[in-house]
């Protein structure tokens, strides 16, 4: 049986999903799921991209043992130094290094010449040996490359010391039959591709990345990239829990097989969820809501009789299950820690105490505390970390024919800041008076809310993007009303702004 390696990187390209912004602790939180999940590699992000980046990826570097941490650089030496300083503590530093070689890109992008992009790529893949055990290099935009061409590249660049080759489909143009073709091509045409591993990058732009990367292993790829969820640029990566399921039931066709905990699946899949605020559709495979449901009575009869009927995929494979305690107000801390263990989460005891308070008052209000109400109370948590604003009161008045309006406390340390405001409707007139009491132009640039669980004691759950002359913060907020989570959301996006502002005026500092 082959062994597959797996690749995960929803910490960088599922992290440039439009609107996911995750933080330095929920970066954590997923590399340690990650990491129990038994991902073989896990890209951390871009060292060079900004502090955060550079901050997360070292520190996941310096705590994850269980997997290969590694971080994406240009083929600069900037980039490079910098990965360098974020990796050089993991237990073999990894780089993943990149060049596109398509002519559009050669030409439009990077303005090269083809012979300057091998130079350029041969020249940076000998700096980072220089330093990197283990060098990964990709070509940018593979499939829409001369193959002649790629197969020159990926040559020169084994050459200069790359121990794994990625073929990304960077724009998801690709089909199965195309995909395989390249690599049975490479493997034809490139002289030393049996010194490297052979890797897949997908992308489903046409909805084919999980076929696509099934077919690289059908034609010699040995290392698949991939998200959780699927998330990533645009329309997203090749779902990593897709694949490795599809290997692990087909495995009488693939004969091929990754070292994933299967059962650790859905718990990382809805971590990844909750984290990102991407929502799973519910008809997701292996991850969705309805992945295992049964709706139609033939259906549930012969599920009734025999599950195989028509179930390819047994719920507890991917760690879908029933729990059988039930979480309420006459639960105690052993049974709350124990769920949040089981959902993924690391408590230290202080941590536990106040969730454990919190949850009680939750507990209070709601007969049954569900694993989102736990996700909830978890990720409040976090985001009341560093309030520099806190709610402290908030009304509105609405009606059909009266003009709605707010009045917003908020506290800044000592300071009480108190206003009122109207606006076209309830949460305007909110948006509007926390405007004024903060004294500052702030444009509002996505607003999204989703319940969490159905039933009319279902918590809210908001997110937002605010934009102001220093750039984006997103912010999350959860509360039972729809109005005081889109003022905790709102208020949580301005503490991160604050905390945004802060850092860059110390740099300015220094
Ligand atoms: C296919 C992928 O997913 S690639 C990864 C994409 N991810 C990201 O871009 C997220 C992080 N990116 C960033 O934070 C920024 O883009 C940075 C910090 C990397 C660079 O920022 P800036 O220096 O302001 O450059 P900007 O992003 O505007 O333009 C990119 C530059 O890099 C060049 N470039 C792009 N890819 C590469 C590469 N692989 N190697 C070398 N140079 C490259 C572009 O040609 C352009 O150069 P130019 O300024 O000479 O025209
Ligand atoms: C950086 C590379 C591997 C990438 O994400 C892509 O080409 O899609
Ligand atoms: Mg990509």
């Amino acid at each position: 049986m082959q062994k597959i390696k797996l690749f995960d990187t929803t910490l960088r390209d599922g992290e440039q999903s439009p609107g996911v912004n995750l933080n330095f602790q929920e970066k954590l939180e997923i590399a340690r799921q990650l990491e129990r999940l038994g991902i073989d590699i896990i890209e951390a992000g871009f060292p060079a991209a900004s502090k955060g980046d550079f901050q997360s990826v070292k520190e996941i570097a310096s705590i994850v043992r269980g997997s290969s941490v590694t971080g994406l650089a240009r083929s600069v030496t900037k980039d490079i130094d910098v990965a360098w300083e974020a990796l050089k503590h993991s237990e073999e530093p990894r780089l993943h290094v990149f060049l596109a070689t398509s002519p559009i890109h050669m030409q439009y992008k990077l303005k090269k010449t083809p012979d300057q992009v091998v130079e350029t790529a041969v020249e940076m893949v000998r700096y980072a040996t220089k330093r990197f055990p283990v060098v990964q290099w990709s070509a940018e935009d593979a499939c829409r490359s001369d193959l002649p061409f790629l197969a020159r590249i990926i040559t020169e660049v084994i050459e200069a010391g790359a121990k794994v080759i990625n073929i990304p489909d960077t724009v998801g143009y690709i089909t199965p039959e195309e995909y395989g073709d390249i690599f049975t091509y490479l493997k034809e045409n490139v002289p030393n591709i049996h010194r490297v591993d052979l890797s897949a990058h997908c992308h489903d732009d046409l909805g084919m990345a999980t076929a696509n990367s099934l077919a690289a292993i059908r034609h010699g790829a040995t290392q698949i990239e991939g998200t959780i969820n699927g998330i990533g640029e645009r329309a997203g990566n090749a779902s990593l829990e897709e694949i490795a399921v599809a290997l692990h039931i087909r495995k009488d066709f693939y004969q091929a097989e990754t070292g994933l905990t299967l059962p650790e699946t859905k718990r990382t899949s809805d971590l990844v969820s909750k984290l990102t605020g991407m929502v799973i559709a519910p008809n997701k495979a292996v991850v969705g809501r309805n992945a295992f449901a049964h709706e139609s009575g033939i259906h549930q009869d012969g599920v009734l009789k025999e599950p195989t009927t028509y179930e390819i995929i047994s719920p507890e494979l991917v760690g879908v299950k029933q729990n059988p305690i039930v979480l309420g107000k006459h639960s105690g801390r052993h049974a709350f820690r124990t769920r949040l263990v089981e959902l993924g989460f690391a408590t230290g005891d202080q941590q536990l105490d106040s969730l454990f308070a919190k949850f009680k008052d939750l507990a209070d209000k709601k007969k049954e505390i569900t694993d989102d109400d736990l996700f909830a109370l978890v990720l409040q948590k976090q985001i009341g970390d560093e309030e520099v604003y806190k709610l402290d009161g908030l009304q509105v008045q609405y009606g059909m024919n009266n003009i709605p309006t707010a009045t917003v406390t908020l506290r800044r340390g000592e300071e009480i800041i108190q206003e009122a405001a109207t606006g076209a409707g309830s949460v305007e007139a909110i948006y509007n008076t926390l405007e004024r009491c903060l004294d500052r132009e702030l444009n509002l640039v996505d607003y999204r809310i989703q319940s969490i669980n159905g039933g009319p004691d279902a918590l809210a759950e908001v997110y937002v993007k605010i934009a102001s002359e220093s750039g984006e913060a997103t912010g999350r907020g959860v509360a039972h009303d729809v109005l005081e989570a889109s003022a905790k959301a709102y208020i949580n996006s301005v503490n991160r702004m604050v905390a945004i502002e802060e850092t860059k005026a110390k740099q300015e500092v220094v």
